[in-house]
């Protein structure tokens, strides 16, 4: 997608590094970011410099890849992949990707794991953005259809984080279906929660759609029950971190609150997710899904920029008041509208994903 007019990916190969979009700066700095090391990689996952499931997933293949620069061995191989998993917990797009990188170089001699790595990284990172834009077609008739049964011109839809282009490698996930209806010239606007407390709504999500010249409005993280009891929010959709295989949905802190208010009034709650963000391995999604805690400094303190383009730190709570800080939420499979795949929609539950994914249902 765009980024001040120039089309661009959020991670790729550069010579023997990785190169990623800093997404600490952004909106008020575009930086590129350069991984050497395996190390850089796991900090570039836990400080969120790269951040959202699927890109997560991509940076992690990676980092393994610069890993087997340092040393190719089997022991370094387990390390590199232990070290990479343990940066973040909820996205299981991370394991994923590291279980198909340890596959693919267990089975390469120590000699040729380098330019292999780099090969499955390229081929993750492609796949991903393939995924994406799929997700995008499939979404694209689901607005299609809610811009029909609202009667009006056009479509609100209603977001939460930053499930964009920069969560992922290329087209994002729930923002997928809007950047093709833009470009298909469906007229609509979206609603951007500003998503408490790393603000990914206001600072990326606002980013990329301005970027791509789409109508949005920011708002505060409790407005969106309010819009949707006045007939605001035609549609809510959202990505995930986690899904489980009866369709319950992870995703950032603060969803099942959009989720309830949707129910509650009526409006579609619809999830977008790559395959490579469906655990089969979990059904109870509340009880199963590690939910990552964070440091209570992102609670506590705030960033933005000062008038003359500084980069600042404020302290919004008083000093010795105690704050957590859990990221992620869970989804009843009930609240879900149904599930946008880059194989097709489907109701958020074992049979509707077991239909559009036999095989995998199957093994589970
Ligand atoms: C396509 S991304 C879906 C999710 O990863 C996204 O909504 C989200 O929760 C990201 O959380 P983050 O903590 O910014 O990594």
């Amino acid at each position: 997608m765009r980024a001040n007019g120039r089309e661009t990916r959020t991670i790729w190969r550069q010579g023997d590094d990785v190169a990623v979009i800093d997404q600490t700066r952004l909106p008020h700095a575009f930086e590129i970011a350069t991984l050497r090391t395996c190390d850089d990689a796991v900090r570039a996952i836990a400080d969120m410099i790269v951040r959202g499931a699927p890109l997560i997933g991509a940076t992690g293949a990676f980092g393994v890849a610069l890993a087997m620069q340092e040393d190719a061995s089997d022991g370094a191989l387990r390390d590199a992949c232990g070290r990479l998993e343990a940066s973040r917990p909820t996205a299981v797009n991370l394991r994923w990707s590291l279980e198909r990188m340890r596959g693919r170089l267990s089975a390469t001699p120590a000699s040729d794991r380098v330019d292999a790595a780099f090969r499955e990284a390229e081929a993750i990172a492609d796949e991903d953005a393939q995924m994406c834009s799929a997700i995008g077609e499939a979404g694209l008739a689901v607005f299609r259809d809610a811009l029909a049964a609202s009667g009006r011109s056009r479509l609100n839809v209603l977001t939460h984080c930053n499930a964009g282009w920069l969560a992922t490698v290329d087209w994002g996930t729930a923002l997928a279906p809007v950047y093709k209806a833009h470009r298909s010239g469906v007229d609509l606007h979206v609603w951007v929660d500003e998503t408490r407390p790393r603000n990914q709504g206001a600072s990326l999500t606002a980013w990329e759609l301005g970027q791509e010249g789409i109508a949005h409005t920011v708002i505060v993280d409790n407005a969106g029950g309010h819009l949707m009891q006045h007939g605001e929010v035609d549609l809510v959709i959202v990505g995930s971190d986690r899904t489980t295989r009866s369709g319950d949905v992870c995703n950032k802190i603060g969803t099942y609150l959009k989720a309830l208010a949707a129910h509650d009034n009526g409006v579609p709650f619809y999830v977008a997710l790559p395959s490579s963000t469906l655990d089969w391995r979990i059904s109870d999604g509340v009880r199963e899904v590690p939910i990552e805690e964070r440091s209570s400094r992102e609670v506590t303190h705030m960033t933005g920029a000062t008038r003359d383009g500084r980069i600042e730190t404020v302290r919004l709570t008083p000093e010795g008041s105690v704050a957590a800080n859990y990221a992620f939420d869970v989804t009843p499979a009930r609240l879900v509208t149904g599930l946008i795949t880059e194989r097709g929609v489907c109701a958020a539950s074992a049979a509707g994903l077991a239909g559009l994914f036999p095989a995998e249902a199957r093994a589970a």
